[in-house]
């Protein structure tokens, strides 16, 4: 691709992506900007990424025809203000913000513009992001495998319908730091049973990962490959009853739904 990509705001999301985006090689430095308000994120990815920055917002606007909104849902209608006039004429619009509808910008611009409604995560900085995409009807077919590409430089991506855009912040958006909360709880079990915790950290970091692998790699449902874990008799079904008797299904689907009715009222 030889488009040039923008980011207006260079927060914790923008420079998981743009880190993703450099050293996946989809994308050379010279074809990415970033603006910020403030210095220290700019010089940051200028030092590690080697992209270009500005404290400008409209001189990436003008540049780039592939622009994300990489600012907090309350600025977005403070930016897409300052923006709005000054564009590129080919220009598609990223959002990445909670809560966020495709129609709410479409009426801050006051015309119709490509516009892409996404909701990715950190983990992207790594090549093991996850996003979920909805596209307007002014996003032709090579546009939508062009945007497919971009995502799948730094994980993996799924299309799906608007309205179930605030369900995606709360099971892929928001869940990288649940399963930080559960890395750190596992160590902690396992710091108490008398594991140092640095090791305690690669324990419980790298069987996530595997479990997570076994997922998305054996096509098994995740209920079978449980199973298989549990021996009859054995320690692992002493650990899952223990898990059910005091809530744990229970409380993540409950974090899903508090994540998804909040992304909801962020749009307010
Ligand atoms: N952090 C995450 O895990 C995820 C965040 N998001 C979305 O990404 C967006 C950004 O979130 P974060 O990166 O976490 O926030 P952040 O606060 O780390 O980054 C936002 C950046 O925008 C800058 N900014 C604020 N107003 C500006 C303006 N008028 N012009 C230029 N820059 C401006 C801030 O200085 C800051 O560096 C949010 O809308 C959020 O909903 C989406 C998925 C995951
Ligand atoms: O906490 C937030 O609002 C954003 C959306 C998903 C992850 N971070």
């Amino acid at each position: 691709m030889n488009q040039k990509i923008g980011f207006i705001g260079c927060g914790n999301m923008a420079k998981a992506m743009i880190g993703g985006m450099v050293e996946s090689k989809f994308a050379s430095p010279d074809q990415v900007y970033a603006s910020n308000r403030s210095l220290p994120n700019l010089e940051e990815v200028h030092q590690k990424y080697g992209v270009q920055v500005t404290q400008d917002n409209l001189e990436v606007a003008k540049k780039c025809e592939i622009l994300f909104l990489a600012v907090k849902p309350k600025f977005y209608p403070a930016v897409i203000e300052q923006i709005k006039d000054s564009v590129h004429e080919n220009a598609m619009i990223i959002m990445i913000a909670a809560g966020q509808t495709i129609e709410q910008n479409e009426q801050r611009f006051g015309k119709r513009m490509k516009m892409v409604r996404s909701m990715p995560n950190t983990p992207s900085l790594v090549g093991e992001g996850m996003t979920g995409v909805s596209i307007n009807d002014l996003i032709t077919e090579e546009e939508t495998r062009l945007i497919q590409s971009l995502f799948e430089c730094f994980g993996r991506v799924e299309f799906l319908s608007e309205d179930l855009m605030d369900a995606v912040s709360g099971v892929s958006g928001a869940s990288p730091a649940y399963g930080y909360m559960f890395i750190e709880a596992l160590a902690d079990g396992a710091v108490q049973q008398g594991i140092p915790r640095k090791q305690a950290y690669v324990f419980a970091a790298q069987a996530l990962l595997g479990a997570a692998k076994m997922v998305l790699e054996t096509d098994l449902h995740p209920g079978e490959l449980k199973d298989q874990v549990c021996s009859p008799g054995g320690a692992t079904i002493e650990a899952v009853a223990k898990l059910e008797e005091t809530g744990f299904r229970s409380s993540v689907i409950q974090a899903v739904h508090a994540c998804t009715e909040k992304s909801k009222r962020m749009r307010k």
